[in-house]
């Protein structure tokens, strides 16, 4: 539950008389850094600026594509420069180590309302002029209204669970990390479900090199408003890739799902928000919960704290111990060349290539993970791939999408061409031969916003309407990112706008359960997938159709699958998987029993066992390592050269022939499985993981254990 220590009447109220007081002529000119006190009211008066400058040249732009609630009314560049200034604030250590202190023995978070204090800042430095307001046909206190502003602290092992922040629709949040690491997203609530959208983490950058500078190498974000926000000091993290193969089976079982998962701490937190409102964000929608803090409407300096975190504790801090002071400006070249440094090693790697080096260090890419598909991989790289953006992963931190720092030559030369980049692919095939495998390889290397896996049955909903909104909302962030993109571009350039967004994967797996062939029959089951399958052809190919989207289909009966959506245009692109080969198999043993193998734990004849060569010490089982494998390959080239091959060859234990029907997922567990084995026999010999090694005998009893 929440407390709240002191609460007073809304904006409004405070501050309608002293309007009079407020004679200023000009409007904010163009902030330079020595016009404000303090870093904090630089920050503050920037925010000031946004809002006159939206006002002014924001209107056309809600005229000519919508209602102030779809967050069209910013002025951009204005919300650029404000979200660079933002970019390069940073605590002052010193003065927040009580309150770090603090934080580390509370249990519960505690949001510091730095709203009023904003509020009576702009009214004593006077920075809204009277014309303005006279020009928007608004009173002072009803302008200051849309600012807000707020400090979150989060101790460990805490998340904003208590309380609900929440603005109304068309406010942009401008958040920027300003201690430990977070995961903030949104919650959208369609009937009884609820799901998280535009999920990301933010950590701070520790950087031992530049410790005491770290505190500004985190970039700022911007969410939309309209939806709650909540922020956690946790994440999870698979325990192991095993899961991934299970994605279905996870599902389906959600508890197993978190058993799979385990939590990291990030805490403490500190996150420092500004939102700024639209005119008349009173009157506009917002999804209200229990507990809401919403912007604006809590008008003082308020201190929220959950229930017994602070009041028994004596913090030893009022209201006033909290203080924007405690905020600082980090200069701009500074953040500029840590921001280069950030670039250059998030950056992708294939984001400076071109042609056919690019596509080659494309398929390479792959190569080292997927094993045989050569084929399969080289039309992936020709038709998905070519030609569209690779962004750099620094990129992606503007959730608002509008960071344009991207760009690609071959996008746009396609561009030119008057050809588009393909929006769709289906990969088929049997069970575990790659196909997930290979969808989250083709996200990673577009560096895309993390692919949205779903299910194809997870899209049904029992009422009415309810898929066809599943599957909008499954292209809710990728429309919200391109309108925004859309608005950024040069006038005329619109069309090309989408380069500049980021590219979002959406994956429907097993999709032959819903979009399958559409059936003329009356029942209510076929006319619910009907519309669906409408409603996925209207995003691909319609009139609305989303260019920064990548829609794969994954399933193991194409047959089933609806015509319309395998035409061109729509899952244009398809690609099947088949079941290993004998030599593909070999790739595929080779990829999963690399890692071991670098580490010096497969014995000398599993090593040949795996290469399909002889080893020419019979039994004997040395550990085959790095220096092994240079032994192996001279001892197998003396063989070749003065042993008679066929003799040799009958010799040979070949893994890849013992494997004969394995797909990469049974291959993949077979390495787990003689691993299970050699690490029971460490165990037992009393050697422990330390000795480790995994023999050609543990692979062969694991061949049976597997086809059992
Ligand atoms: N060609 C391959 N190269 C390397 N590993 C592979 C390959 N094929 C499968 N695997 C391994 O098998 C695991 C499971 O594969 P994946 O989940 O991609 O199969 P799938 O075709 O999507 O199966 P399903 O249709 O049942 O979802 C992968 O995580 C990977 O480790």
């Amino acid at each position: 539950m929440l407390h709240l220590l002191s609460m007073v009447s809304g904006p409004d109220v405070k501050y309608g008389n002293q309007i009079s007081h407020v004679e200023t002529d000009d409007q904010p000119a163009i902030i330079q850094p020595g016009d404000a006190s303090t870093d904090f009211q630089l920050l503050i008066q920037m925010a000031i600026q946004t809002l006159v400058r939206s006002d002014t040249d924001g209107d056309e732009l809600v005229h000519s594509y919508g209602s102030a609630s779809q967050g069209l009314w910013l002025n951009l560049p204005a919300a650029k420069e404000l979200q660079g200034l933002l970019d390069r604030v940073a605590l002052k250590e010193e003065e927040f180590n009580p309150w770090l202190q603090w934080m580390k023995t509370a249990p519960s978070p505690l949001i510091l309302n730095l709203t009023t204090y904003v509020h009576d800042l702009v009214i004593q430095n006077e920075w809204v002029s009277k014309e303005h307001l006279s020009l928007i046909d608004t009173s002072l206190g009803q302008y200051i209204s849309r600012i807000v502003c707020r400090v979150i602290l989060l101790p460990s092992r805490s998340e904003t669970a208590s309380f609900s922040l929440v603005e109304s629709a068309g406010a942009h949040v401008f958040g920027k990390l300003l201690y430990g690491g977070v995961s903030r997203y949104r919650l959208l609530k369609s009937g009884r479900t609820v799901r998280r959208v535009g999920e990301s983490r933010e950590v701070m950058t520790r950087n031992n090199r530049q410790q005491q500078r770290r505190h500004y190498r985190h970039p700022s974000w911007v969410q939309l408003g309209g939806l709650q926000r909540k922020y956690e000091v946790k994440h999870f993290e698979h325990v192991s890739s095993l899961f991934y193969s299970y994605n279905n089976l996870i599902r389906t079982y959600l508890s197993f799902w978190k058993f799979c998962l385990k939590a990291i701490d990030m805490g403490p937190a500190a996150i420092l928000e500004l939102a700024l409102m639209p005119k008349q964000w009173q009157d506009l929608p917002t999804v209200f919960d229990k507990n809401v803090i919403l912007g604006g409407a809590c008008g003082d300096m308020t201190i929220a704290i959950a229930t017994g975190a602070g009041e028994g504790m004596n913090l030893g801090h009022s209201s006033s111990g909290w203080h924007p002071s405690m905020l600082q400006l980090f200069p701009d070249t500074e953040v500029q060349n840590d921001t280069e440094d950030e670039v250059s090693s998030n950056g992708s790697a294939f984001q400076s290539l071109e042609g056919k080096e690019r596509k080659d260090a494309l398929v390479a890419h792959f190569r080292s993970s997927v094993g045989g598909l050569q084929p399969q991989i080289d039309s992936i790289v020709r038709r998905v791939l070519d030609g569209r953006s690779i962004y750099s992963t620094h990129a992606q931190d503007d959730s608002s999408g509008t960071a344009m720092s991207r760009s690609n030559i071959e996008a746009k030369e396609l561009l030119l061409l008057g050809l588009q980049p393909v929006r769709g692919l289906l990969l088929y095939g049997p069970s575990g031969v790659g196909k997930t495998l290979i969808v989250r390889e083709i996200a990673s290397l577009l560096s895309s916003r993390p692919p949205k896996i779903v299910a194809a049955s997870e899209l049904l909903d029992r009422w009415v309407g309810g898929s066809e909104r599943l599957v909008r909302e499954l292209f809710f962030d990728a429309e919200q990112e391109l309108m925004m993109c859309r608005l950024a571009a040069v006038a005329g350039d619109e069309d090309s706008a989408f380069l500049n967004s980021a590219l979002h994967v959406i994956v429907i797996d097993e999709i032959d359960a819903v979009f399958r062939k559409r059936a003329y029959s009356n029942d209510s089951g076929s006319n619910v997938r009907n519309s669906v399958v409408n409603q996925l052809l209207s995003k691909l190919d319609g009139v609305n159709a989303l260019p920064n989207v990548l829609m794969i289909g994954m399933t193991n009966r194409r047959e089933l699958v609806d015509p319309a959506l395998l035409r061109a245009g729509r899952l244009e692109v398809q690609i099947e998987i088949p079941l290993p080969k004998r030599s593909q198999r070999r790739e595929i043993l080779q990829i999963h029993f690399g890692a071991l193998r670098k580490k010096n734990r497969l014995s000398f004849s599993l090593c040949c066992a795996i290469d399909g060569v002889a080893s020419i010490c019979d039994g004997g089982d040395i550990v085959g390592g790095a220096q092994a494998i240079r032994g192996r390959k001279r001892r197998a080239l003396k063989q070749a050269l003065c042993f008679d091959f066929t003799s040799t060859k009958r010799n040979v234990y070949d893994l890849a022939d013992e494997t004969e029907g394995f797909s990469g997922a049974d291959i993949e567990g077979l390495v787990r499985c003689a691993g299970s084995r050699a690490l029971s026999r460490a165990r037992t010999d009393g050697g422990g993981v330390g000795s480790l090694i995994i023999t050609l005998d543990d692979v062969k009893e694991a061949i049976e254990e597997v086809k059992a």
